[in-house]
């Protein structure tokens, strides 16, 4: 909890009372369906937590906004954020109905009002948002296939709408069709060793109707 309010002090109470409460509740849900690693379930808040909560560094997202995590897994990197932004709509995806299980049982038990998920491939999905945020789920190439048309025309934001992607390591091979794409190194954010190779990718997206 100490990592999380050194990054972000201006939590409530009732935000600060979900984060804590969020070690306990994977803890549980761990021990029966397997959607943190063994390793990193010790590291949460620094591995998931405030990675999660890296895209909210970058873009501060806005009341009213929608935003759209493929892939879900146990609900990263949308539950951190849902917690950060109560008044901003998460919708959680996920093609595994056991991942999406624990992701409603997380939202139940913190209370969140502002989060909807659903079992299902993201290629299946329909709506429209003002930013598609994920992480470790596929290529940018195939990802951008699979959102392509989920993007609102409007932009409520300063930031073109379009994609947010947590993304580690060189990018420059997997980037290079994409010149509109900002890579934002979280290392500039973060000081533990852990964020170095660590960045938010960010591609606008143009809408289609
Ligand atoms: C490596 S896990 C990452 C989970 C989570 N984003 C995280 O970082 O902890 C990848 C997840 O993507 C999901 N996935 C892969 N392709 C998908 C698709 N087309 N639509 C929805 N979910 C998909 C898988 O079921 C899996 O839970």
């Amino acid at each position: 909890m100490e990592l999380i309010l050194k990054y972000f002090p201006d939590l409530t109470d009732l935000q600060k009372a979900q984060f804590v409460q969020l070690q306990e509740l994977y803890e549980n849900w761990n021990l029966k369906i397997n959607v943190v690693s063994r390793k990193d379930i010790d590291e949460l808040y620094l591995r998931h937590v405030i990675h999660s909560l890296g895209i909210a560094k970058i873009q501060p997202f806005l009341a009213g906004s929608k935003i759209l995590d493929v892939g879900t897994g146990g609900g990263f990197p949308g539950i951190p954020l849902a917690i950060l932004f109560p008044e901003v709509q998460f919708h959680l995806v996920d093609s595994i109905g056991k991942k999406i299980m624990v992701v409603d049982e997380v939202v139940s038990g913190l209370q969140l009002q502002n989060v909807k998920a659903t079992n299902a491939r993201v290629e299946t999905v329909s709506g429209k948002y003002d930013f598609i945020v994920s992480r470790a789920v596929a290529q940018m190439e195939t990802f951008v296939h699979w959102v392509n048309g989920k993007i609102a025309k409007k932009s409520l934001h300063e930031r073109k709408n379009g994609i947010l992607y947590l993304k580690g390591g060189d990018l420059a091979e997997e980037l290079k069709f994409y010149p509109k794409a900002t890579v934002f190194p979280l290392a500039d954010y973060f000081e533990e060793d852990f964020f170095e190779t660590k960045s938010v990718v960010h591609l606008p997206l143009k809408y289609r109707g």
